[in-house]
């Protein structure tokens, strides 16, 4: 394996002035997202429901040149993040990162109703509820918007079903308002990471699952989630401003090989 390269190839002070709203923001990729998004300048706001981890986030992001306020939310619960969002907006909203998300993996003979309602719920209803809100803001400032998906949601994944149908809505959402909202100015993208090795993911599969899905991928190596950060930075910058309405699989080709395959033999 080659020796990571520093994936940092925006300009310092690129987004000054600017300001985000990252869901999922304690953690994993949305932490390492809000991280570079302050390092770059922007002032970000994090959301997720836990306190302690969006504290941490905070910390580590004390002393960059933008800043990070964070907010305790259910994404979920529709009213509280809509009141969230507005009151973000209220300050200005360049950018939106639909990050939050997660779903357990399992057959879909062995996901329940409830189970399959709960995932989409997070990854999809969410979504659009968190994305709707931010509407008018985004078209103040002529904003974009990035959702985090998964590698492989165009073609499918073992012990995903409930993810993958949620993600590729999104998916849907995203290429619909990307032409509804052209007229506007705000731009919408989907970005689909492979493996990350994030403490959510240590959590939900297992040790042999993750050695599997590295192998499967490619490039055999996982995506680090400051590659992910990088792209989301791009995709918000000028240079990214014919960017709409597309999904891009940054996972070492994983989506080329044999696809996801999240159940154990
Ligand atoms: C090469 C490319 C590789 C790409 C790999 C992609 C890998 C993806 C990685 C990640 O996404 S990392 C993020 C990691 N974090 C998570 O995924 C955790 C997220 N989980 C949650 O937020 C919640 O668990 C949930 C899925 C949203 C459900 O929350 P809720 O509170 O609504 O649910 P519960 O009340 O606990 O349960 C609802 C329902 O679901 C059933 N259920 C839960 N777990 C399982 C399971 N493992 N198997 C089957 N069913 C499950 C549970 O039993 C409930 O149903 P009923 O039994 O009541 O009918
Ligand atoms: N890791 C991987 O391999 C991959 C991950 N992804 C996706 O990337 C995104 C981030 O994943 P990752 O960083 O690995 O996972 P983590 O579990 O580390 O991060 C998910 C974050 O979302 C927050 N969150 C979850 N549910 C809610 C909710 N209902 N309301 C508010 N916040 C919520 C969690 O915080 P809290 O618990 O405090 O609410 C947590 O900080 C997810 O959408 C994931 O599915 C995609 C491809 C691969």
């Amino acid at each position: 394996m080659t020796e990571p390269t520093n994936p940092e190839v925006l300009r310092d002070g690129l987004f000054g002035g600017a300001r985000a709203l990252v869901t999922g923001a304690g953690t994993g990729i949305g932490r390492a997202i809000s991280l570079r998004l302050c390092a770059l300048g922007m002032s970000v706001t994090g959301v997720a429901r836990r306190e302690a981890p969006l504290a941490d986030t905070a910390e580590l992001a004390a002393g960059l040149p933008g800043g990070f306020d964070f907010r305790t939310c259910n994404v979920r619960d529709t009213d509280a993040i809509e009141a969230i969002v507005a009151e973000a907006g209220e300050g200005g909203l360049d950018l939106l990162v639909n990050n939050a998300g997660g779903q357990f993996f399992a057959p879909a003979t062995g996901i329940s109703q409830k189970g399959w309602n709960s995932v989409i719920d997070l990854n999809l209803n969410a979504v659009f509820a968190v994305t709707k809100a931010a509407y008018p803001y985004l078209k103040a400032r002529k904003g974009a918007v990035v959702s985090i998906s998964l590698s492989g949601v165009d073609r499918g994944g073992m012990g995903l079903a409930h993810s993958i149908a949620a993600r590729a809505g999104v998916l849907g959402m995203t290429r619909t308002l990307a032409l509804e909202w052209a007229k506007d100015g705000i731009r919408l993208n989907c970005i689909g990471p492979g493996t990350v090795v994030t403490s959510g993911l240590a959590d939900e599969a297992a040790r042999q699952l993750l050695d599997n899905l590295v192998a499967a991928t490619p490039m055999g190596e996982p995506t680090p989630p400051e590659d992910v950060a990088e792209l989301v930075a791009f995709l918000a910058s000028s240079a990214g401003r014919l960017m709409t309405g597309q999904l891009i699989q940054i996972d070492g080709a994983a989506h080329l090989g044999a696809g996801l395959h999240m159940l154990s033999a």
